[in-house]
């Protein structure tokens, strides 16, 4: 599991530790674990690289600066370009220079020597801001990130330009090859779109473990953590006693959802899946084992989870239905047409979870925002949803978001832009349901489901995917994330 923490608790954990130990310790720790990063990423090749240090104002640049002058130490040529030459930095500054480094500035006369020593870089190291910055990147450092362009850019704690809480990129912002971030992750580096300008992420331990809160901010699954939560059959059990989960979905105009619904949940753990719907005839010819009944859910038979919505149209049958669902005791995950529908107070009226998963357009309309608005605040608009619902949220995308209003948020790695497909939300609706039936919590089953949908579409590879071809490649992923 990938923890994150949040700038405020990073900030206090920093301030414990550094009041135990000698001035400028973390720094160096810092600046040892950057500049092997560095290293690495030449290839081993120090001697006589050409390394350009972008330096702002803060802590960030003195990283910055310390891993410089180790890398000038081995060989390199560095040149540190100071974005704000106003600011002390004493220390790093004379570390450079003993080592051989030059130290120039982003303005002024020497504005064009900075510029064209980080055109001529092999590497550029990115010390404009790590946890002190706000909002998108200000001249000069515009201009300086420009000119990096086609150079291995490795980011200090943080790309700059992003928002370390939150994964929102307000404007311009440094778009690494790789960041070495210090101490934990911080939750903007999980998420999207700051995620896509953080590159390849290298953690330095600076001995801040202890000093963090033991519950994170932000956390995303790793393989081994689903391998844990995959259900898993006892040897005595039979169909009912792993789960059966209720599909209500589909209608006249909307048949495929039953049958994608149905694909996703023949994939997800349960023991059987029951269909209540129009679209019975449809289902069967397509997965004859499926249990079908075309009367209302409240006649349909027990089941252990019930998903409701994909394809279900607003009409009155469509209404009805999500009233049966909600007034039943188990869990239930509303998701598409279902959440168009959905009350408030009668989610959270009930005695058993709630799952919803809304798209981004889905989540604008039950939050009263437009869709830009919760693209670009991602993290706070599914603890909005959680919050208002009283229920656990799955805000799909990109980076798929979880939250349940009691624990950290769940950030789900897997995925590619091609699950923007029609329909690829019907499977994931079936396969998240199965797994509740199968016993999962709402915020596990929300997290593995995704992380397998996400992985299935990765297997498709870059390329055009359709709906059922994620829901086959879902027992091949099941099998590897298994093994
Ligand atoms: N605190 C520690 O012991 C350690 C810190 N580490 C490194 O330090 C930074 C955090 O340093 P801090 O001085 O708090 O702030 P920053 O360097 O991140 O930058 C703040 C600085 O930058 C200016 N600024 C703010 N926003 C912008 C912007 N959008 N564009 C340009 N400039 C901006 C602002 O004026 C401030 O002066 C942390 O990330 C680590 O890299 C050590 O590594 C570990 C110990
Ligand atoms: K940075």
């Amino acid at each position: 599991m990938r923890t994150a923490h949040s700038v405020d608790t990073v900030r206090t954990a920093e301030r414990a530790l550094m009041a135990e130990l000698p001035e400028g310790t973390l720094m160096q720790r810092a600046a040892a674990g950057l500049a092997a990063a560095c290293a690495d990423l030449l290839g081993r090749r120090v001697y006589g690289a050409r390394v350009a240090l972008l330096v702002g104002s803060g802590d960030n640049g003195g990283d910055a600066l310390y891993a410089g002058a180790r890398l000038a130490r081995r060989g390199a040529g560095v040149t540190a370009v100071l974005l704000t030459p106003d600011r002390a930095h004493a220390g790093g500054l004379r570390a450079l220079r003993s080592a051989g480094g030059r130290v120039t500035t982003a303005d002024g006369a020497d504005g064009e020597a900075g510029v064209r020593a980080v055109r001529r870089a092999d590497l550029v190291v990115d010390g404009i801001v790590g946890i002190g910055g706000k909002g998108a990147l200000r001249e000069p450092a515009q201009e300086l990130v420009a000119a990096a362009e086609g150079a291995l850019i490795v980011a200090v704690d943080l790309p700059s330009g992003v928002d370390a809480d939150t994964g929102e990129v307000p404007g311009a912002a440094v778009r690494a090859d790789a960041t070495v971030t210090f101490g934990t992750y911080k939750p903007g580096l999980l998420i999207d779109p700051a995620r896509e300008h953080a590159g390849a992420l290298r953690p330095v331990d600076i001995g801040l473990g202890p000093w963090l809160p033991s519950e994170p901010d932000a956390e995303a699954l790793q393989h081994a953590d689903v391998a844990g939560l995959l259900p898993r059959p006892e040897a005595e059990s039979d169909k009912y006693r792993r789960g059966v989960v209720g599909i209500v979905a589909g209608s006249a105009r909307y048949p495929g959802a039953a049958v994608l619904a149905v694909a996703g949940a023949l994939a997800g753990g349960a023991g059987a899946v029951r269909y209540a719907g129009p679209a019975a005839d449809a289902v069967i010819a397509r997965f004859p084992e499926t249990l079908v009944t075309t009367g209302p859910p409240a006649k349909a038979g027990r089941v252990q989870a019930w998903v409701i919505g994909p394809g279900l149209g607003d009409g009155p049958e469509a209404r009805q239905a999500l009233v049966d669902v909600l007034t039943s005791d188990v869990p239930v995950l509303v998701d598409a047409d279902g959440l168009r529908l959905l009350d408030p107070q009668a989610v959270r009226a009930r005695s058993a979870e709630t799952l919803l998963t809304p798209h981004a357009g889905e989540a604008a309309a039950l939050l009263g925002l437009s869709r830009e608005e919760v693209e670009a605040s991602r993290l706070s608009s599914v603890r909005a949803l959680a919050d208002r619902f009283g229920a656990t949220a799955l805000l799909k995308g990109s980076t798929t978001l979880v939250a349940d209003g009691t624990h950290a948020v769940r950030v789900n790695p897997t995925g590619t832009p091609w699950l923007a497909t029609a329909g690829s939300g019907d499977v994931l609706s079936g396969l998240t349901g199965s797994l509740l039936a199968a016993g999962l919590s709402t915020r596990d089953a929300a997290s593995v489901g995704a992380y397998l949908h996400g992985l299935a579409a990765r297997e498709l590879g870059n390329a055009p995917i359709t709906s059922l071809a994620v829901a086959e490649e879902l027992r091949r992923v099941w099998l590897d994330v298994s093994r």
